[in-house]
C-alpha cells in the first residue's frame, strides 16, 4: 500500500483531475460519500454535528453531512469561516446543500458539545505553518469534550507529513482515510 504526504496526495488528485479528466467536484463527491457510507456502518444513529472549515476537507464535509441527513440520520452542521470564503469545489458542494433543503450555523460550542459524534471536516492535507485562530481555540474547547471525533482524512490541525504534531491540532478517536493513508497516521 502507498503512503504519502500532503504534496504527494495533491500531486494523485491532479493527475486524476488534469491528466484523467475526473472533475474535482466528481472526486469530491465520492470522497464525501465513501465516509459518510463507513460513518453509517460503523457508528449508527446517534446525534451527530459537522464541523466545516474553509478548504477541500470541509467541501467532503457538505457531501458528508448531506448524505448522513437524506439517510435521516440527525445532524446539526457548523461552519468555521464566513460563508464568502468558502470558493471552488467546496462552494459548489455547500450550494448542493442548500439547494437540497438542508442547513448550517456558524461554529458554536452548543451544538458540537450536544453532539454524541463530531465529524472533523475543519483541516486536512491543505493546512501551512502554525494553527490560527479561530481554529487553535475551536481544537482546544473540543478536546476538552468527551464525545467521540472522527476525523475526515486527517485530524484538524494534524500535517500529512513527518512533522512535528502542534500541540492543540485535534484529538481524534477515528480518522477515515480519504485517497491514500497519509505518511503522519504512523508517525
Ligand atoms: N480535489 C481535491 O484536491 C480533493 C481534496 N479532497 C479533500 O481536500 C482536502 C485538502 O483540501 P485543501 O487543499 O483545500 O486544504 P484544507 O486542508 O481543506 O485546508 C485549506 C484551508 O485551511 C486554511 N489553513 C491553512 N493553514 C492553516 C492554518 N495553519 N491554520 C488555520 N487555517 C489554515 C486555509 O485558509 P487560508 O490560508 O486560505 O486563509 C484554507 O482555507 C483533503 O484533505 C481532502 O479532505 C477530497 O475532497 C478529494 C478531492
Ligand atoms: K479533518
Amino acid at each position: 500500500m502507498r503512503v504519502v504526504a500532503g504534496e504527494e496526495m495533491k500531486a494523485v488528485d491532479r493527475y486524476a483531475i488534469e491528466e484523467i479528466g475526473i472533475d474535482g467536484r466528481i472526486l469530491m463527491e465520492n470522497a464525501g460519500r465513501v465516509a459518510a457510507k463507513n460513518i453509517m456502518k460503523n457508528f449508527g444513529r446517534q446525534k451527530f454535528c459537522v464541523l466545516i472549515g474553509s478548504g477541500n476537507n470541509g467541501g467532503d464535509g457538505f457531501v458528508i453531512a448531506k448524505v448522513l441527513q437524506e439517510n435521516g440520520y440527525h445532524v446539526s452542521v457548523c461552519v468555521i469561516p464566513e460563508r464568502d470564503k468558502i470558493k471552488g469545489d467546496a462552494e459548489y458542494h455547500m450550494n448542493i446543500y442548500l439547494n437540497s433543503g438542508f442547513s448550517f450555523t456558524q461554529y458554536d460550542q452548543a451544538p458540537a458539545e450536544s453532539a454524541d459524534i463530531i465529524v472533523d471536516t475543519m483541516l486536512g492535507t491543505g493546512i501551512k505553518g502554525e494553527i490560527r485562530s479561530p481554529y487553535k481555540e475551536i481544537f482546544r474547547e473540543l478536546n476538552k469534550m468527551d464525545n467521540t471525533i472522527i476525523s475526515v482524512d486527517l485530524p484538524s490541525g494534524v500535517p500529512a507529513d513527518e512533522s512535528p504534531v502542534p500541540e492543540h491540532a485535534l484529538q481524534a478517536d477515528h480518522t477515515l482515510i480519504i485517497g491514500l493513508p497519509k505518511l503522519s497516521y504512523y508517525t
